[in-house]
Order: structure tokens, then C-alpha cells, then sequence
């Protein structure tokens, strides 16, 4: 067994470990990083990366079948789907080498490929190396969760973890899940060319603000793709090529192949944490508000510390950690500033908190100002007018912002910024946008929020009637 000793140990080389290892070694703190399967993590391998790619493909397919808006002839999508995956994995080959072993052995860090696994409070064994550290940080991610569903252990089902390799193309795809992985595969997954039922048990995207979400089911029942809902899977039968999904309440579906999409189960099988003194809830790693776990030299970051699930997260975690574990610095979480985006089209993004939360928490001193993309004049001239942006406003200070939309994603950053910095709605409206891009929605929305102010006040028109008469 080889001894190894380091300032900084990080299991798990996904979006937070790399983040952590990246910037401590960089920082001058010696780093060991254990990775037991691909390095990069989920993200990159059967995540954010290849959904995205995919999405693209759809995109591309969508476009030639809806061009007769725009004065070109639509024409039927030649889709090869295999050509489809090579694509993904293509994106994914370009991305790889930023989170390559290569990469981190040439910043400093030493990459150990086993798995690590707790052997006493201190000690963390990875193969023959036996390693010890000031402090240690957990990040090993989560994996599907498959529930045992009476019958699915019988039967060919995808999850993200083999969809994106999958080469023939799905005849009828069931997805059992209306999550943000069932509704951006299902989308995918029509635009070339399949057929898609999504079976949810409650009801589709239901972190989302409900009068956004329906913004998006109404596209997703206009291409066709299945939704039903308070559909809970019961029972799963057939074989390959001819699936069938029964609901508690009797509905029976019929598809081709099966992807579960119903949530994720923290990774922390292998560690062995109860030696290490570390405890976990039903989420995941039991961790205070520094990201520290039960046992204060260690660590736990990004999916595996059960909180909202994102690479964005696990990045901030892995900046908190090295504020307070390398420079012993102060750190504490903040969730309110973090926003999400489900890549739909339209896209869906949020932060902050939703509608119903900011009247359950603010009650009478919340507004909430709304502006619809269909006033906005670039939306109109490239004809995606579908959406709303929705900004819960408490004395000024925008507490939460969801947007339906095209680039919904693009353009939550600004109140994702606004919130992080407990900026008003009076700093968003003085801000001036190019004309004409969909960025004006935001500034639009700011400008709801004041003009009843400025164009229904007696005050206001006194004012300005006085002046007038003193003008010269
Ligand atoms: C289909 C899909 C699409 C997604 N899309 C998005 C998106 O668009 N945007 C977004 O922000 N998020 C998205 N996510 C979520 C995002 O992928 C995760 O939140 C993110 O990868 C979490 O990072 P992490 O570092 O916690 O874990 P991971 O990135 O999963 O890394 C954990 C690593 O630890 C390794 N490991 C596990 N146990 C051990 C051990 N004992 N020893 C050594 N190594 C170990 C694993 O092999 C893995 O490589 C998506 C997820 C999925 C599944
Ligand atoms: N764009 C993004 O940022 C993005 C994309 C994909 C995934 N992710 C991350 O990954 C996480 C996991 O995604 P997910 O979609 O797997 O999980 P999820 O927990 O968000 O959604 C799972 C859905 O499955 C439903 N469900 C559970 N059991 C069921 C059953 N037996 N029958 C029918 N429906 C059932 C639930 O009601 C829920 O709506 C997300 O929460 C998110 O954090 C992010």
C-alpha cells in the first residue's frame, strides 16, 4: 500500500471536484483527485453535454420542417440518428480535454483513476494508495434512481447513463419522469422523428411556476409528444420493441423503449461514510451551511450534498470550499441567487423564489410585474412570441424572476446578477438595451413596475403640470 499525503484530497472528478481541484492547486496547495470512472463526471459524459448536443440535432430537424413561416419552403427532416450520437459524441470529444487527466496532472494535481473509500475518519483508500489530508472533499455526484417498479427489472430500459449511446432510433419512446431530463429528451427525442409519451406522476416540471410550465406543455402537445399527467408508473412489462407502462389508475401505455427519468440517488455507496463519521439524509451528505460535513475536515459539494442538483451549484460550492478550506475563510451557502434553466423549447428559467413562495413569505407587500414576449419586437420578427417573463417584486427589490421564452436561458443571468447583489428594479431600468433584442423584456418588465407609478400618480401630473407653467 503506497502512503500519500496532500493538503487537499477532492473524490470525484465531475463539475465540482475538477472546480475545487483546479483552483486549490493553482491557489499552491498540493491536490490529490480520485476519479473511479470517467473524468469530467456526469456533466459532461451523460449530462448537461450530450443533452445539449442532442437538443441541438432536434433543433436543426425542427427548423427545416417549420421554414414555410419565414417565406422557405418546409421540407421533411432527413434524420439519421446515429449521425445524431456521433454529434454528441463529437461535442463531448471537444470538450474532454479541459477536464482531461492530462489537464489537472499539468496544473499539479495528482489524478489517482480507482474509486476512494473511507478506511477511518482520516484516511481515504483509493487502490493500493492509502491517502491522508487536512481537509478532504466529497464530491461523487448522483446516479439515476430507478425505483423498483414491479416488472422494470424484467424489462430494456435507457437511463442518461445509456441514452446517449443508443444508435437505433426509438420507434415510440416512453419516458417515465416529466422532469427537466424527461421533458428535454422527450422534445430531443420527437423533433427526430419519434414518438414520445411522457408518463409523470404528479405533474410535468413541478419545480416550475405552473403558468410558465403550461407555456411549455402547449408547444410540446403542439409537436405531438404525449403528456400524461398524476400518471404514476405502477407496473412495467413487455421486452424490447414492445413496452408497456401501466399507471396506478389504470391507463396503459405502449412504446417502443423506455427511459427513466425519475429523479437521482446520491453517490455514496462506495465511500463507506459511516466509518468515516459522516452522516447523510434521504437527499444525500448531511452538510451545514460551509459545505462541512459531520466530520469537520471533510467536505461535501455539488449533487452528492443533496441540494439543488446543477452544475452551476457545484461550481459555487467549489468556491465556497476554497475560501474556507484553503484560506480559512468564512463561507456560507446561498440558494436565493441561483438560478436554473430547463432547455425546452421554449426555454424555462427561473431564480430566485417562484410566485407562490414570495406571496406565502411577503404576502401583501409582493407585486408581481409581468411582461409577454409578444410585445417584444424582435420575437415577433423572428416569430417566437411564445412566453412571459413574471418579477416578484417586494419594496422595489426583485425577490424571484421566471421567464418562459426563447433564450429564457440567456436571459435570467441579469436577475440572476440583480438578486446576487440585492440590487432594485430601479437599477435594472436605468440600464439602456440594443434595439431590438429580446434582452428589452427585462428591461420592459422594469419599466411595469414603475409606469403606474409614473403614469396613473395625481401627484406626478401636478408635478408636472406646475412645471410646465413655470417653464420658460
Ligand atoms: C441528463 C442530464 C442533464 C443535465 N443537464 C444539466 C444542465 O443543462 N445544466 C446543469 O447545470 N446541470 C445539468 N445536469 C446536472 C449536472 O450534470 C450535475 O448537477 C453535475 O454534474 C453535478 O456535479 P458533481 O460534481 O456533483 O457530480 P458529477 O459531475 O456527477 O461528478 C461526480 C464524479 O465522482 C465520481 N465518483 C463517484 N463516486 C466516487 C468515488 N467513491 N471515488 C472516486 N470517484 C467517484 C463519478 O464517477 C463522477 O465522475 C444534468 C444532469 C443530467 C443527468
Ligand atoms: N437543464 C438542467 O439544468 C437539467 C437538466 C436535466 C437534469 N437536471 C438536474 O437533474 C435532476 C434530476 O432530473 P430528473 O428529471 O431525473 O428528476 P426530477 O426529480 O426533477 O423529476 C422526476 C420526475 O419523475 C416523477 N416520478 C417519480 N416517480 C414516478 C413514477 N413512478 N411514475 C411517473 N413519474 C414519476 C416525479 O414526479 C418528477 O416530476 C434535476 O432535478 C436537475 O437538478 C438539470
Amino acid at each position: 500500500m503506497q502512503k500519500l499525503k496532500a493538503d487537499l484530497l477532492v473524490i470525484g472528478a465531475g463539475s465540482g471536484g475538477l472546480s475545487v481541484a483546479a483552483g486549490a492547486v493553482q491557489m499552491g496547495a498540493s491536490v490529490i483527485l480520485l476519479e473511479g470512472h470517467r473524468m469530467g463526471g456526469d456533466c459532461l459524459n451523460f449530462g448537461c453535454v450530450p443533452s445539449k448536443a442532442l437538443i441541438a440535432s432536434g433543433k436543426a430537424a425542427h427548423a427545416q420542417a417549420h421554414a414555410q413561416i419565414y417565406g422557405v419552403a418546409d421540407v421533411t427532416p432527413q434524420v439519421d440518428y446515429a449521425a445524431a450520437k456521433d454529434h454528441v459524441a463529437d461535442v463531448i470529444a471537444q470538450i474532454e480535454p479541459v477536464d482531461s487527466q492530462e489537464r489537472f496532472e499539468g496544473l499539479g494535481v495528482r489524478v489517482i483513476r480507482d474509486y476512494g473509500t473511507f478506511v477511518s475518519p482520516t484516511e481515504v483508500q483509493a487502490g493500493d494508495h492509502l491517502i491522508t489530508a487536512r481537509r478532504i472533499v466529497i464530491a461523487t455526484g448522483s446516479s439515476p434512481l430507478v425505483p423498483p417498479i414491479p416488472g422494470l427489472d424484467t424489462v430494456p430500459y435507457e437511463t442518461n447513463e445509456t441514452i446517449f449511446e443508443l444508435r437505433e432510433k426509438p420507434g415510440h419512446l416512453l419516458i417515465i419522469g416529466g422532469g427537466p431530463i424527461g421533458m428535454e429528451m422527450a422534445q430531443a427525442h420527437r423533433r427526430l422523428g419519434c414518438d414520445v409519451t411522457v408518463i409523470e406522476g404528479m405533474k410535468v416540471l413541478g419545480q416550475d411556476d405552473p403558468e410558465l410550465t403550461a407555456v411549455v406543455t402547449e408547444q410540446f402537445r403542439a409537436e405531438g409528444i404525449g403528456i400524461a399527467e398524476d400518471a404514476m408508473a405502477a407496473e412495467v412489462r413487455g421486452a424490447t420493441g414492445a413496452i408497456e407502462v401501466e399507471t396506478k389508475d389504470g391507463r396503459v401505455f405502449r412504446g417502443t423503449h423506455l427511459l427513466m427519468a425519475v429523479g437521482r440517488k446520491p453517490n455514496t455507496d462506495r465511500l463507506d461514510l459511516e466509518t468515516a463519521g459522516i452522516e447523510t439524509t434521504r437527499r444525500g451528505i448531511r452538510v451545514n451551511a460551509s459545505m462541512r460535513t459531520t466530520n469537520r475536515r471533510v467536505y461535501a459539494i455539488g449533487d452528492v450534498a443533496g441540494g439543488l442538483q446543477f452544475t452551476h451549484m457545484a461550481g459555487y460550492h467549489a468556491g465556497l470550499i476554497i475560501r474556507s478550506a484553503l484560506l480559512a475563510l468564512p463561507a456560507r451557502e446561498r440558494t436565493d441567487h441561483i438560478p436554473w434553466v430547463t432547455y425546452t423549447d421554449p426555454e424555462l428559467a427561473h431564480v430566485g423564489l417562484t410566485e407562490a413562495q414570495a406571496r406565502a413569505e411577503h404576502g401583501g407587500n409582493l407585486k408581481v410585474i409581468r411582461f409577454p414576449y409578444n410585445h417584444n419586437d424582435r420575437a415577433i420578427a423572428e416569430r417566437r412570441t411564445a412566453g412571459l417573463i413574471k418579477v416578484m417584486v417586494v419594496r422595489g427589490r426583485p425577490v424571484g424572476t421566471s421567464i418562459v421564452g426563447a433564450q429564457a436561458g440567456e436571459m435570467i443571468s441579469l436577475w440572476a446578477f440583480v438578486i446576487a447583489n440585492k440590487l432594485k428594479m430601479k437599477h435594472v431600468a436605468a440600464m439602456v438595451v440594443p434595439y431590438p433584442t429580446l434582452s428589452e423584456i427585462n428591461k420592459r418588465a422594469a419599466g411595469a413596475y414603475f409606469s403606474p407609478k409614473l403614469f396613473d400618480s395625481a401627484m406626478v401630473k401636478r408635478i408636472v403640470g406646475f412645471v410646465q407653467r413655470w417653464l420658460p
